[in-house]
């Protein structure tokens, strides 16, 4: 049995009268969540509260999407797309997620690493005001394809289209990153703070970011594992493997970390699924 979190009188009426004043089930359970509380607990614990069912819960929680457009996470064993069949390893619910084997083939892999070589650069991410920024936090070198850019790219990008069921016009870019010892990811979420002040600009074409899905183009001799610390998940990164997690929610269970690579190398190549069509901006990057 899990240890259940007490519900104190404070805490009771603290959810009661945050509620009361106007703020959303997604504030209170933020808050909840930046003080301590695990999501499983902040939700159970807020769902017992207001008298809630968790599916309830849930339902009012995911953002209201007018075209339909959600990712379908298959179940498996097997997902038979064209002339491969992926196999689907190990699945999780919260935050939804899938690790699949044979996403990809040793040529893919390698022609892709090829592919993006010669256009590596110091990756970026996405400052608060929208910007794109070195960070220290992400010291891996990186590059985007082009939607569709390239034949192998868009045989990809169809395989990845079908596996999730998104259309490949939600997706951006493909992009590709490098990682030598030490170098890492430190925990983070993909998807966009509706907080931030840049939020509008970065979300203004395809909306907010609802699902990523990494695939790991080679095998590093040690580390270089994706972490999910909040659940107390390390996906092992083997070529041609991948793992994919949704958020649709802004699920604080997502967060996640590139390990530190120990010793070799790793290449990965990323796709975000965005909840509207989403067109790449013009310009460098
Ligand atoms: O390197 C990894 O395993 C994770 C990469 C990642 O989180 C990202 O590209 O957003
Ligand atoms: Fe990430």
């Amino acid at each position: 049995m899990r240890s259940h979190t007490p519900i104190t009188p404070e805490l009771r009426q603290w959810i009661l009268e945050t509620t009361r004043t106007g703020h959303s089930l997604g504030d209170v359970l933020r808050l909840m969540h930046d003080s301590g509380y695990s999501q499983h607990d902040s939700r159970r614990i807020v769902a017992a509260v207001l008298d809630m069912p968790m599916t309830a819960l849930e339902a009012r929680l995911r953002p209201h999407r007018p075209n339909g457009a959600h990712v379908l996470l298959p179940d498996g064993p097997h997902v038979v797309i064209g002339e491969r069949s992926v196999r689907v390893m190990l699945a999780a619910e919260t935050p939804p997620l899938r690790v699949f084997d044979g996403l990809l083939s040793d040529d893919e892999c390698a022609a892709l690493i090829e592919l993006a070589k010669p256009r590596l650069q110091r990756a970026r991410t996405v400052a608060e005001d929208g910007a794109q920024q070195i960070d220290e936090h992400r010291t891996s070198d990186g590059m985007f394809f082009g939607l569709g850019e390239q034949p192998l790219i868009e045989r990809i990008e169809a395989r990845i289209a079908a596996l999730l069921g998104m259309p490949v016009d939600h997706g951006e870019g493909l992009q590709v990153l490098h990682y030598l010892p030490g170098q890492q990811y430190e925990p983070h979420q993909d998807w966009f703070d509706p907080t931030q002040p840049g939020y509008a600009a970065i979300t203004a074409t395809g909306g907010q970011r609802i699902a990523s899905l990494v695939i790991y183009l080679n095998t590093p001799d040690a580390g270089g594992g994706t972490a999910f610390p909040e659940i107390g998940l390390t996906v092992t990164a083997l070529r041609g493997s991948a793992v994919c997690f949704t958020y649709e929610s802004g699920d604080a269970a997502s967060l996640h970390a590139g390990l530190p690579v120990t010793r070799g190398e790793k290449w990965i190549a990323t796709k975000w699924l965005r909840e509207r069509p989403y067109r790449e901006p013009a310009g460098p990057r």
